[in-house]
């Protein structure tokens, strides 16, 4: 893997109008093919950061210091995926739209371009139809269509903001596999942001734990999770819940 960066942020800082400092000097780069998680408490600062690299800032809130830099373009999938969708619209017709913009193909090549990305993504036959809208899809069909919104862009980064929150543990892990063999296959760099330590250990090769709006602790993935330095950093491992009978029956053998 190269170690050139494709993206460094640096001493970023966020505010909101009222002046309440968000997310406050924080660093760090991103190398090629490199996946790096943001992991924290809510409200410390995860969303705001992915959403400053993607330049893409919520109302309200306003970039005071620091830069962002990056050397490839960002596309980002979000934590709900049906309202990352427009329900109003067939979803091979939405992917579709940003093939046609995103890459400058024409209409019929775009068409195309999004159905193949859709099969790659696993979408069943019967909802690849012209006439199937998100409604008809499940939460986890509906992560696989964002995922493939983003993947039109072409995106050298990609940005996870919780992608699998809002779906069931069976589902999360078939989106986690699928991320994983895209990555692979693609080739991007990825910034994702989770609350669970056991998706950000399978993902991420580096961790930055964030605790109002700063980083408190970074460093290797495994070396963090089993030598933490920081107290908080702990007191996020030790507030996953273990297995009680599976515990048990280690402890007999
Ligand atoms: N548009 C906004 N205007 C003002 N404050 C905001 C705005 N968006 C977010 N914040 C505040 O910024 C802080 C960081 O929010 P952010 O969404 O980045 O947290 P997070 O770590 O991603 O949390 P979660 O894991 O719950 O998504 C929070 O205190 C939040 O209330």
């Amino acid at each position: 893997m190269s170690t050139e960066p494709v993206l460094e942020v640096e001493s970023l800082t966020l505010a909101a109008k009222s002046k309440e400092i968000l997310v406050n000097n924080i660093s760090f780069s991103l190398a090629r093919g490199e996946s790096l998680g943001l992991v924290g408490e809510s409200g410390s600062g995860k969303s705001l950061t992915l959403r400053a690299i993607l330049g893409l800032l919520p109302r309200g809130v306003e970039q005071t210091g620091g830069a962002v830099r990056s050397k490839v373009s960002s596309a980002m999938v979000f934590q709900d995926p049906r309202g990352a969708l427009d329900p109003l619209c067939p979803v091979v017709k939405q992917l579709a739209e940003v093939v046609y913009y995103r890459q400058q193909v024409s209409r019929r090549a775009a068409r195309t371009i999004a159905l193949e990305l859709l099969e790659r993504l696993g979408l069943p036959d019967s909802l690849r139809k012209k006439d199937r809208y998100p409604s008809q899809l499940s939460g986890g069909q509906c992560q696989r269509v964002v995922i493939a919104l983003a993947l039109a862009c072409k995106p050298g980064i990609l940005l996870c903001d919780e992608p699998t929150t809002a779906l069931d543990v069976t589902v999360q892990r078939q989106i986690i596999d699928t991320i994983t063999s895209l990555q692979h296959e693609l080739g991007f760099a990825m910034v994702f942001v989770t609350h669970n330590l056991a998706i950000a250990a399978n993902l991420c090769s580096r961790l930055y734990v964030m605790k109002q709006g700063q980083i408190v602790e970074h460093g290797e993935t495994l070396s963090l999770l089993q030598h933490p330095a920081d107290p908080y950093t702990q007191m996020l491992i030790d507030s996953v819940l273990p297995l009680p009978e599976l515990e048990l029956e280690g402890s007999r053998q």
